[in-house]
């Protein structure tokens, strides 16, 4: 069996995995997660009662009771590089041996929401929204990096994208993901559903103009009228990707569901949204 290196996974002097700064024993099965670390104190303000609350970089793990549930709430901060560290800790919190340093033979699943904010690239996505990301379309590249990533892509889907919108050979080559079905079902119900695009930057990367010009101006009007199926891109954020890939690889349950602040197409947006996502929480909290 292997024995991982110290070097290759890092657990703390407390006991801790390195950057969470959590032990195993604090995770819960269930975990909603976020960018924010204020917004874990606030979906910690609905829980009946706390059983830990740990600060780490941009990384804040609480763990807690809510109606008769375990529950963790934690932010992993902004963009998918942070989710390579989060999901991979996760993971290990649950599956791997700490003393031992080898994988535990019974596999212990995770089930992994993300409630975020996000950019609605449709009309039928206004601000005040909430988009479920049925779909995952990752900018990032993040994916390449691990063996087998294949059998959870979609590459027919990747392939149609490359092709409508004439996709850069600069870029990393993007990757779909499907959230957890069952996920989808029972937590989204009343949602939209869509397909979400993970992006690297929140400015240029999402098409955004501010001082610097784009290298392709009109590549958010090609991602617009994008279709596939029946499917049209709904939203942009900048981790359902990789929480969806990454969690597929290892065998979790996973899905993002966003609020939408900002409508490209109208070209509006809402920084007041705390209400916005304050009740999605609550939603998420009652049907994880
Ligand atoms: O509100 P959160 O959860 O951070 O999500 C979105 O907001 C951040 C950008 O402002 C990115 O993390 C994006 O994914
Ligand atoms: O437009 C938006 C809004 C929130 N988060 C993003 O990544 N993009």
């Amino acid at each position: 069996m292997r024995i991982i290196p110290n070097s290759e996974f890092i657990v703390n002097p407390d006991g801790s995995v390195f950057h969470l700064h959590i032990r195993p024993e604090q995770l819960s099965d269930k975990i909603v997660m976020m960018g924010d670390p204020d917004r874990v104190t606030l979906t910690a303000s609905f829980f009946d009662s706390i059983e830990c609350d740990v600060r780490s970089r941009e990384f804040h793990t609480v763990t807690g009771m809510y109606k008769g549930k375990r529950l963790t709430a934690l932010s992993h901060g902004i963009g998918t590089d942070n989710i390579d560290i989060v999901v991979t800790e996760l993971d290990a919190l649950a599956n791997i041996d700490f003393h031992t340093r080898t994988v535990k033979p019974e596999f212990r699943q995770l089930t992994m929401i993300r409630v975020g904010t996000s950019g609605g690239m449709q009309p039928h996505c206004p601000i005040g929204s909430y988009v479920v990301s049925e779909k995952s379309i990752g900018f990032d590249g993040l994916l390449h990096y691990y063996a087998h990533s294949q059998n959870v892509r979609e590459e027919d889907f990747e392939e149609a994208f490359q092709k409508q919108v004439n996709w850069s050979p600069y870029h990393c080559s993007p990757y779909v993901v499907s959230a957890d079905e069952e996920l989808v079902e029972r937590i989204g119900y009343d949602m939209i559903r869509g397909v979400t695009i993970s992006a690297i930057g929140f400015y240029g990367p999402q098409g955004r103009h501010v001082r610097l010009p784009l290298a392709d101006p009109e590549l958010n009007a090609k991602i617009e009228s994008f279709r596939y199926s029946h499917y049209s891109i709904t939203n942009y954020e900048m981790e359902s990707s990789a929480i969806a890939g990454l969690g597929k690889m290892m065998g979790h349950k996973c899905m993002t569901v966003c609020a939408i602040i900002a409508n490209r197409v109208a070209l509006e947006s809402n920084a007041d949204y705390k209400g916005s996502i304050e009740d999605l929480i609550k939603v998420v909290l009652e049907r994880i």
